[in-house]
């Protein structure tokens, strides 16, 4: 899938196209004053920096702007995510190895064990943790002081975060989507370093069919590179960015087949709603979770689907776009020839 998937060639590509400074990368410049505030402080300081929680959809920069904290303090950065530590002891292990500044990166923090939050509320405080040995009425903790280091939490939505560990973050970022103009500079910048040739038309194109996501920018940059290259003469023009995209299901306004498929569903399946999450999850096949942080956030962005307490609902937008009609007094939607069903092909 080009919009959520991942191959190898492209998980080492996707590496090697991360900004590495504060000054490469590319739009937020709220967050990118902040932080340089915050960074810029710490280092005349000689300090290590305050803990830093970002928020924002996949694919906007988080784990990319983790490390330019780190390549900004000249400090070493270790990775994991919560779903990673499952335990106290996992997460008191790698506490416990840190160097002093090193910084922590915790992707999906929302995702941790609660014995291990409550472990990582003291070492955010106090930079201490107490290691629990033996089990029963013979259990002692023992404290550990650990050097200061600087946690960078990541998640896709802060307000899934308890109140305790928000608070305990010095400087909390929220990342937005990109704007078109924005994503033209990314995808301008990783064609240079990609070595492809795309004309402002063409990169204009791909940017506008990107969902205001870098990470997608990048990726369907490199499918339509590779069309270019197979197809034509290796040159990236806006005729050619749209014959690729075409090919790859990627429309006009970024959807892509998983975006089209909740439509679909929600208009054919539940005549436009409302739905609950979870049906619509399993009417389409795909989890949850993809459903309301990968496709959701940019469908409710462009307009096209609600979320009301009574479940999940399309606009008037969403019918014009499938080209579809909405159902008068319950009869059931039509579909103009040529349109493709939900589960055909
Ligand atoms: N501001 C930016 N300027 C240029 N490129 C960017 C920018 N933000 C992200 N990218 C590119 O997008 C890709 C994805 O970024 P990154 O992995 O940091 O996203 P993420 O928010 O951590 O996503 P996830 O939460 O899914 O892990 C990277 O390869 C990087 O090259």
């Amino acid at each position: 899938m080009v919009g959520a998937g991942a191959d190898v060639e492209d998980s080492a590509v996707e590496a090697a196209l991360r900004p590495k400074s504060l000054a490469e990368f590319v739009g937020q410049p709220t967050v990118r004053e902040q932080l340089d505030l915050v960074l810029t402080a710490a280092r005349q300081r000689g300090a290590t920096a305050d803990h830093v929680l970002l928020s924002g959809a996949p694919g906007l920069g988080k784990t990319t702007l983790s490390m330019i904290i780190a390549a900004e303090m000249g400090a070493p950065i270790r990775i994991t995510s919560g779903p990673a530590i499952q335990h106290a002891g996992d997460l008191a292990a790698i506490l416990s190895s840190l160097q002093e500044g090193e910084v922590l990166f915790l992707d999906e923090i929302h995702r941790m064990s609660r014995p291990a939050e409550e472990m990582l509320y003291m070492a955010m405080e106090d930079f201490r943790v107490d290691v629990v040995v033996g089990k029963g009425p013979g259990a002692t903790a023992i404290p550990l002081e650990l050097p200061p280091f600087t946690l960078v939490g990541a998640t896709t939505r802060a307000g899934l975060l308890p109140p305790p560990l928000r608070d305990r973050f010095g400087f909390t970022a929220h990342m937005e989507f990109y704007e078109p103009a924005e994503l033209e500079r990314v995808v301008h910048r990783s064609a240079r370093l990609l070595e492809v040739e795309a004309d402002a038309p063409g990169a204009a194109e791909i940017a506008s069919r990107s969902r205001g996501t870098p990470r997608i920018a990048n990726r369907l940059l490199r499918r339509v590179r590779d069309y270019a290259q197979v197809k034509a003469d290796g040159f990236v023009t806006r005729e050619i960015a749209r014959q690729a995209l075409a090919v790859y299901e990627v429309d006009e306004r970024g959807l892509d087949r998983l975006d089209r498929s909740v439509l679909q569903a929600l208009l054919k399946l539940f005549g436009g709603g409302p739905v609950g999450l979870s049906t619509l999850a399993v009417a389409v096949g795909e989890e949850r979770e993809t459903v309301e942080e990968v496709a959701e956030p940019f469908l409710v962005r462009e307009g096209l689907l609600a979320r009301t307490p009574r479940g999940r609902v399309a606009t008037p937008a969403a019918w014009e776009h499938l080209g579809l009609t909405p159902p008068r007094s319950g009869a059931p939607s039509t579909t103009p020839p040529g349109q493709r069903g939900l589960f055909e092909g």
